[in-house]
């Protein structure tokens, strides 16, 4: 489904600062599944997001989804087959627009099109049907600018509008981080539904080992930009992946 060979990755690299954080990495994700990426600060996670996203070019090695080539591929047209939702509220989403804008620019994701064209009455039905799975009224605000939104409502309308499209692959970059706990367990219930309704193959990036145990079916912990778990999420414990975090961070020298 997803393939990932031979990728690496330098930072500032020629310099006193050169930093190479993936070298000839390796990884292949199962279609339909959620695959869970763990690990410590600075271990790599955001850096392969990006890289798989394409916001940031691979040095070296190849991106295969579906047996597409992504790796030369810009950023705007992999987001044709890539969905993403961040770590901040107002990425993914416009909030000077209108909840039926937004939709509507994700619905015409990929297309040409102009602002003045961008909502399509036909279209509006069956917007206010999707939104209305959310279950938190959207359905009765599509005239309210997300700017107005909560960082809840708000992260459930991109997590909505980057999966209607029903992409090949869905990123989701700490999505809940920046929430409440209570409004966080939310968000991973409706991302459990969505990406179970329309199965879709997602990876979650998050430092909570609770929910990456509960909401994937896989979890792999990076350290140094090397895999050292890669797991079943129903064969492993909160207190294991607790314990190898601690190793990790003692052999760096982070704790002792
Ligand atoms: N644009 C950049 N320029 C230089 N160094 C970078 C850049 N982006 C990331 N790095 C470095 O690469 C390493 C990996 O960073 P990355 O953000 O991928 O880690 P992470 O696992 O996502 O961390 P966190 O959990 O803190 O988000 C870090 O040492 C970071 O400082």
């Amino acid at each position: 489904m997803l393939r990932i060979s031979n990728l690496s990755k330098s930072f500032n690299t020629g310099t006193d600062n050169e930093i190479t954080i993936f070298n000839h990495f390796n990884l292949e994700i199962e279609k339909n599944k959620c695959t869970a990426i763990i690990g410590a600060n600075g271990c790599g996670k955001s850096t392969l997001m990006n890289m798989i996203g394409g916001s940031i070019p691979a040095d070296q090695g190849r991106i295969l989804l579906k047996d597409r080539d992504m790796t030369d591929l810009k950023e705007e047209k992999r987001a044709t087959y890539i969905g993403r939702v961040y770590q901040d509220p107002s990425m993914g989403v416009s909030p000077s627009l209108t909840i039926l804008e937004n939709m509507s620019l994700a619905d015409k994701k990929g297309e040409k099109f102009t602002l003045r064209r961008l909502i399509k009455r036909g279209k509006i039905q069956g917007y206010i049907e999707i939104l209305r799975g959310l279950d938190l009224g959207l359905e009765n605000k599509l005239n309210t600018k997300v700017k107005f939104l909560s960082g809840g409502q708000r992260q459930s309308l991109s997590l909505l509008m980057a999966a209607m499209k029903h992409p090949d692959l869905l990123l989701l970059d700490e999505h809940t981080a920046a929430l409440d706990p209570k409004t966080s367990h939310v968000i991973m219930k409706k991302t459990k539904e969505l990406i179970e309704k329309y199965h879709i193959t997602t990876i979650m990036i998050s430092h909570n080992m609770r929910d990456a145990i509960e909401y994937s079916d896989r979890i792999i912990m990076l350290d140094k930009g090397q895999i050292v778990l890669d797991k079943s999420s129903d064969k492993v414990t909160e207190k294991e992946l607790i314990e190898i975090y601690r190793k990790n961070l003692a052999l760096d020298g982070k704790i002792a």
